[in-house]
């Protein structure tokens, strides 16, 4: 995997960060490695997910998982770092049988459960804390569904989990299958876990080459000039003082887009307190080349954009064609003009003075994937460090939950009490 910077530097946009900036940076960024190597050698917590590329035992999940490989489809119930890391590593393998129930829209759990074969479908549900309240109600919901199809869903269903709490009660009640997330890693720094790898596992996919994908990335050094993850890290923070306020993650492959999910619940949950941190937004290559491009291009100076993709893919022929203004796309193939779309969107961007980071990845496989969460991971713990945030708490989010709670009358929360106070001034 390569991170190219080139087009973050003050010479080649505004904001971007000059030769000399970046070097004062990287005696921060020595600094900031020094806290990062402290935190992993005593397994802090945040800090020990960084250790999890040598910490994951992959035998354990596929063994704990044997009895279910082999179903078609997998169902994962769970929400935010519980379900994120494992639509990103199923999508960029390019299985679409891995499908996920996240929110709590009826219309979309109920279109999800009707259409999927209940007798082929293994349920892996995924809580960390085991008590949120969309993943709880949608495991009731999908376990009625398998009820009512006449289908034991205590045979098909696998549960990860923290050490305690309501949901490892429920496995050993049942005599379930149940991983552990393990201590000190916060769900959005998960994936590399149980977490991310358990439906991969029972797909058949190879969960040992995306942790070995993972280690690629492991080798941290103190210098941004030689840590992709440190670069990319760096310069999202150096371009954020700066005022590059918007992160736009772009990949340039439909099966990278889970991946942007991923990276925006990583950015904001980690990085947006105290007033700071970048807002990370989702487009996708080469769509919204017909879309968004014209703000980041045009609009306030205020975005970084993020472009990455496979250096290679499989291609598909573009047919020759006789008709004269045709002929330049035909012969070719449908990702040589992606790929084609992708550097006129970096020179777009660099004309107008727009600054943007490259990444590029191998090939989209299970050793890239693992690579690309972890370095993306390291990004954000280093971007934490120089921001001086407490990069693994949520305290913001936390806040709506316990108002939900409330709400729905699961405990007295006075959050809840700030639903009444709501200032209307409604236009009918
Ligand atoms: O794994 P769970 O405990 O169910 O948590 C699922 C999600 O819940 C909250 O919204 C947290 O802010 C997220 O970081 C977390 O990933």
């Amino acid at each position: 995997m390569q991170i190219d910077i080139g087009n973050a530097l003050a010479a080649e946009a505004s904001p971007g960060i000059s030769r000399d900036a970046l070097s004062r940076l990287d005696d921060r960024v020595a600094i900031c490695h020094d806290r990062i190597e402290r935190g992993r050698d005593a397994d802090e917590f945040g800090y020990a997910a960084l250790n999890l590329p040598h910490t994951t035992d992959p035998d354990a999940i596929t063994e704990a998982v044997a009895p279910l490989q082999g179903a078609e489809h997998v169902l994962v119930v769970g929400i935010g770092g519980s379900a994120l890391g494992a639509a990103t590593i199923a999508g960029a393998l390019g299985d679409s049988n891995v499908h996920t129930l996240d929110n709590v829209d009826p219309e979309h759990v109920s279109r999800t459960l009707d259409a999927l074969p209940l007798d082929d479908t293994v349920i892996n549900v995924v809580s960390r804390s085991g008590t949120t309240a969309e993943t709880l109600a949608n495991f009731l919901v999908a376990r009625a569904a398998y009820d009512a199809a006449g289908v034991d869903w205590t045979d098909r269903t696998v549960v990860t989990t923290g050490e305690s709490g309501p949901l490892r009660d429920l496995a050993e009640t049942h005599d379930l299958p149940a991983l552990t997330v393990p201590d000190g890693v916060p769900g959005r720094f998960s994936a590399l876990s149980a977490v991310g790898l358990v439906p991969a596992a029972i797909r058949g996919h190879d969960i040992e080459a995306v942790l070995d994908g993972s280690r690629r990335a492991a080798d941290l050094s103190g210098s941004l000039f030689d840590t992709p993850a440190y670069a990319y890290g760096a310069i999202a923070y150096a371009l954020d003082v700066r005022g590059a306020a918007v992160n736009a993650m772009m990949p340039y492959a439909e099966s990278l887009e889970p991946f942007a999910e991923w990276f925006a619940q990583l950015w904001a949950e980690s990085l947006g307190k105290d007033g700071l941190g970048q807002l990370p937004t989702r487009a996708l290559g080469a769509t919204d080349q017909h879309s968004q491009l014209q703000r980041y291009r045009a609009g306030p100076a205020n975005t970084l954009v993020t472009l990455v993709r496979p250096r290679e893919r499989p291609d598909r022929e573009i047919p020759a064609t006789d008709r004269e203004e045709l002929a330049y796309l035909g012969g070719t193939g449908l990702g040589d003009l992606l790929d084609a779309e992708f550097d006129a969107t970096e020179a777009s961007l660099a004309a107008a003075d727009r600054p943007s980071v490259r990444i590029e990845l191998d090939r989209l496989d299970e050793r890239a994937v693992g690579e690309l969460l972890y370095t993306m991971e390291a990004a954000c713990v280093l971007a934490g460090e120089l921001y001086g945030i407490e990069t693994f708490n949520q305290p913001a989010v936390e806040w709506g939950k316990r108002a939900a709670r409330g709400l729905l009358g699961g405990g007295e929360f006075a959050e809840a009490d700030a639903v009444d106070e709501k200032t209307e001034l409604v236009v009918e």
